[in-house]
């Protein structure tokens, strides 16, 4: 599993070059524009928040096991492992974003990967998505905590809009390199319980140049019920264009 996993992560971070921790070690530094990462950013232990934690109820975990359980499937022909991948998560994207005017110093060293900016477990996001790079599709088991109450006891639409975006912009980017939201189509068809697991399936429909449509279904956990239904646009960028290069 760990070999399949570290495997995934390379994959991965090869179409998000400057992927990191922000514990990473600084490296030696290329400097463009305005612009500076390091060459080799990633740190030799990054905090990976889509590990199973104490937070977790039952439901997580038995979600956890079961996609695990595929990643570890080997191929009939070879000894590749399966076509499921389990995705890293960290809660920085970029160590330096030294562009931008409005970026002082001290946001930089704070800035933090939204859904991933609590330390505490439990207490908002905790999700991890599973990739199917051959079929183009990634399924996230998402378990929402109790700082994400919108209707009384249950979710609000913006963290579920937030997770929508999380897991179809992960998608698109595994697919295809850096890539931004233009465009977000969210139906809410049922309530999600605080506390509760859903499952937030996404799927590729089609390439068009720069154009990448990705769809998303949010479930129950055994998928009969449904929650929201959602369509997105990605468009893909130059790095370049998050510093006005
Ligand atoms: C760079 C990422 C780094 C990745 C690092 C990896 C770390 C991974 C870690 C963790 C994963 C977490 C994953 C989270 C994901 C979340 C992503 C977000 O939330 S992004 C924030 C919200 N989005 C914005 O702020 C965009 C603001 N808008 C723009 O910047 C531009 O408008 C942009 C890039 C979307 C398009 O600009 P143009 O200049 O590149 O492209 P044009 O020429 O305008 O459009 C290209 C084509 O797309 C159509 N298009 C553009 N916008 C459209 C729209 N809203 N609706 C329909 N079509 C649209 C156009 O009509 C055109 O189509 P025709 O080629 O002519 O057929």
């Amino acid at each position: 599993m760990i070999r399949s996993c570290l495997k995934a992560s390379r994959t991965f971070i090869s179409h998000c070059p400057v992927a990191l921790s922000h514990d990473a070690v600084s490296q030696p530094v290329l400097v463009r524009r305005g612009l500076s990462m390091g060459l080799w950013p990633f740190s030799a232990s990054p905090r990976d928040f889509s590990l199973p934690n104490a937070s977790w109820n039952a439901e997580m975990r038995q979600v956890y096991d079961h996609y695990t359980a595929l990643c570890e499937v080997k191929t009939e022909d070879s000894e590749e492992t399966g076509p499921w991948h389990k995705l890293p998560s960290y809660n920085r994207s970029l160590k330096h974003a030294a562009g931008g005017v409005y970026l002082s110093k001290l946001i930089q060293s704070k800035a933090r990967l939204f859904t991933r900016n609590k330390k505490e477990y439990g207490a908002a996001f905790e999700y991890v998505i599973f990739m199917n790079k051959q079929e183009k599709r990634c399924v996230c088991a998402f378990q929402a905590g109790h700082l994400l109450e919108g209707p009384p006891g249950h979710v609000h639409g913006g963290a579920i809009a937030t997770m929508i975006d999380t897991v179809t912009g992960t998608l698109a980017g595994y697919l295809v390199g850096p890539v931004m939201t233009a465009n977000l189509n969210i139906n809410y068809r049922s309530p999600i319980p605080l506390g509760g697991v859903v499952l937030i399936h996404s799927a590729l429909d089609r390439l068009e140049g720069k154009k990448i449509f990705v769809n998303c279904r949010v479930t129950s956990t055994d998928e009969s019920k449904l929650h929201t239904e959602a369509t997105a646009l990605f468009i893909s960028v130059n790095m370049g264009h998050l510093f006005g290069m």
